[in-house]
């Protein structure tokens, strides 16, 4: 429906280099928006439908438990309170989902090819490109899967590793106890122990000795702390001086440095993430659709489908959600891959489910992406549910994709034609998001916004043709921001490290396959490799807190603390059940980033600072 236009962009072009001291780190900010008529529910006997996101809830639920709406009129639901969450979660595996569109991928640059890990022989891993058949991705849990293939792994590491020199590998194997530093506060630090730029943790890095230094950390929130773990002197010593050698005596061999190849397009991978029901299927969804990668047919063949079940507004989300409980249930739950392709990048697409269950299965997209679109439902009550501090997504998955490493991201402020294109939504909605985007660590300069509308097509490769919304925004169109990210640095002249994200044993000839993206390195047949996992979940304790930290200086406020509060800063031991393959961030950023989770929530995000026992069988 064509409707009025008007004026641009507001961007903020501040570049805030690393002066994270500068920011405004009250984020709850008051919104100054007048809230358009709420939707009322509608019920059936036993079940309320949701206003926001169509899910029928049950009767005993005062808030809905896809997108955390208060039920309207509010009911009271004291009496047989049941936890209607969603089950099934282990059914599903999405990081092998990923596993099998990564392979795709793979497909997409090298046709009739798979990556298959084969065996150990004497002395290495063997990595293999073959053209054996596709895999199986009929999975349990993610986590067992990486699990099992950690166990397996270690188990003929093990076998193996008297036979790994130190200059055959270049980084510890595994690690059985580290303490961890827990920097709070939702701050960054100034100097060595602020949150820092990645410029900044190499730095530090290089410093480890300085006790302001040995607490290196990322991104935090107000709700969190920052962690980062560190080894007892001595055992640190060997260890880190074991890889620094053969670090420094790594050389590249020719093949491994990529020949400049004009007309390729960059890969970036790009994850969707946000609050439950904002819409990333959907956008997700559009987007393949204008990039050519769902044809017309298709598309009429999903919409026939979603309307024969009554989901014909989940239409554009049934290209991605392709299991029939997810469509029925109209939720993602697992991270579904797709590709398209922009002007600058060959983009690989990770759909990540929004709900509060399927936050593992959403980091297994976020440890893969190179950047991210944060999506966010402009309707009224549905931004303030994934604002919320105690269960809104948008806030957490913020912060899981910063703590991974990417620290650009697009804010894709959809639904937009639901608050009529207003833009003092969307001004109060940028406000409150930009000042809790920075306190995870995003600079004002790596974060764009994109007001949208998915579903009515609205600024995803065009400019706008509703009349509201083109007579405020002349900004880009979402694939004009996505153009305009930087290209993911790929460091081709460090060794080889590839953090694994899913493992498929394939038991019949007694394979493993495994999948993962290359932070540093080169790969191709026949490469000695050395794996590791570092998206694992291994179960963890406390086993003292160090120090209390200073969030904007670093320094040591008090030794031995008894207890963390929210918002503060520390170095905390933590001693992991299981080994698990992590590296000191100095030494490899995309292995040392950590976080810990309590309760189906992360309480905490930071780095490794130091592995204090090493485990080398
Ligand atoms: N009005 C309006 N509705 C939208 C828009 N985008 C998505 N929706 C609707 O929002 C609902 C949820 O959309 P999904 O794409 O499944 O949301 P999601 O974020 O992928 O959901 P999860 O993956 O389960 O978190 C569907 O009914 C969509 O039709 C939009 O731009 N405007």
């Amino acid at each position: 429906m064509p409707r009025k236009v008007n004026y641009g962009v507001d961007y903020d072009e501040d570049d805030y280099d690393d002066g994270y001291e500068d920011y405004d780190y009250d984020y709850d900010v008051q919104e100054n928006f007048e809230e358009p008529e709420t939707k009322q529910e509608t019920t059936r006997p036993g079940v309320w439908h949701c206003p926001i996101c169509t899910f029928d809830n049950e009767d005993s639920m005062s808030s809905c438990d896809i997108c955390g709406v208060l039920r309207n009129p509010l009911v009271n639901t004291r009496s047989g309170i049941k936890n209607n969450t969603v089950d099934g979660m282990s059914k599903y595996s999405g990081a092998s989902i990923m596993a099998k569109s990564l392979f795709e991928s793979w497909q997409h640059s090298t046709p009739n090819k798979t990556l298959t890990l084969l065996q150990l022989t004497d002395e290495f891993v063997m990595v293999e490109c073959n053209s054996s058949s596709p895999f199986k991705f009929d999975a349990p849990s993610p986590d067992d899967l990486v699990s099992k293939g950690l166990r397996l792994s270690k188990a003929v590491l093990r076998a193996n590793n008297n036979k790994l020199s130190s200059s055959d590998v270049t980084s510890s194997v595994t690690e059985k106890k580290t303490a961890v530093g827990l920097p709070s506060n939702g701050k960054r630090f100034a100097s060595s122990s602020a949150l820092m730029s990645e410029d900044s943790y190499s730095s530090v890095g290089e410093n480890a000795s300085s006790p302001s230094n040995k607490v290196q950390q990322q991104s935090l929130s107000t709700s969190l702390n920052n962690i980062s773990l560190n080894v007892k002197p001595g055992s640190s010593k060997n260890v880190n001086a074991g890889r620094a050698i053969s670090n420094a005596h790594y050389k590249p061999e020719k093949w491994m440095l990529p020949e400049p190849v004009e007309d390729r397009l960059t890969q970036l991978n790009l994850a969707i993430v946000g609050h439950v029901d904002s819409g990333k299927s959907t956008l997700s969804g559009r987007l393949l659709q204008l990039s050519g990668r769902i044809s017309q047919k298709e598309m009429h063949k999903y919409e026939k489908e979603a309307k024969l079940q009554g989901k014909g507004s989940f239409a554009y989300a049934w290209a991605l959600d392709e299991s029939a409980e997810e469509r029925e249930r109209g939720i993602t739950m697992t991270v579904a891959v797709a590709y398209f392709d922009s002007k600058r990048y060959h983009v690989v697409l990770l759909d990540s489910p929004g709900h509060k269950d399927f936050v593992p299965n959403m980091i297994s997209g976020a440890a893969q992406a190179d950047a991210a679109i944060l999506v966010i439902d402009a309707s009224v009550g549905s931004f303030e549910a994934g604002m919320d501090s105690t269960g809104g997504q948008t806030r957490e998955h913020a912060q899981l994709i910063r703590s991974f490493g990417a620290d650009q991201i697009i804010v894709a402020i959809n639904k937009m034609d639901v608050v009529e294109y207003s833009k003092e939504r969307f001004d109060a909605i940028k406000l409150q998001v930009g000042t809790f985007l920075r306190s995870c660590g995003f600079k004002d300069s790596s974060v764009s916004w994109v007001p949208l509308s998915a579903i009515e097509n609205q600024k995803l490769v065009v400019a706008a043709s509703d009349s509201r919304l083109l007579s405020w925004y002349k900004g880009p169109s979402l694939f004009g921001a996505i153009d305009s990210l930087r290209p993911p640095a790929r460091d081709y002249s460090k060794p080889l490290v590839m953090p694994i994200c899913d493992v498929i044993k394939l038991p019949p000839q007694g394979l493993v396959s495994a999948c993962g993206k290359l932070e540093a390195g080169a790969l191709r047949n026949g490469s000695k490799l050395e794996f590791h996992i570092h998206h694992a979940r291994e179960a963890a304790r406390v086993v003292k807190i160090l120090s209390l930290l200073d969030s904007r200086t670093g320094k040591v406020t008090k030794k031995a603390p008894r207890c963390l509060l929210a918002k503060q800063s520390a170095v905390v031991e933590v001693a992991l059940q299981e080994a698990v393959c992590v590296e000191e961030f100095s030494t490899c950023k995309a292995l040392g980033r950590v976080f810990l989770r309590a309760l189906g929530r992360t309480i905490a995000v930071g780095v490794v600072t130091r592995i204090i026992e090493e485990l080398r069988e």
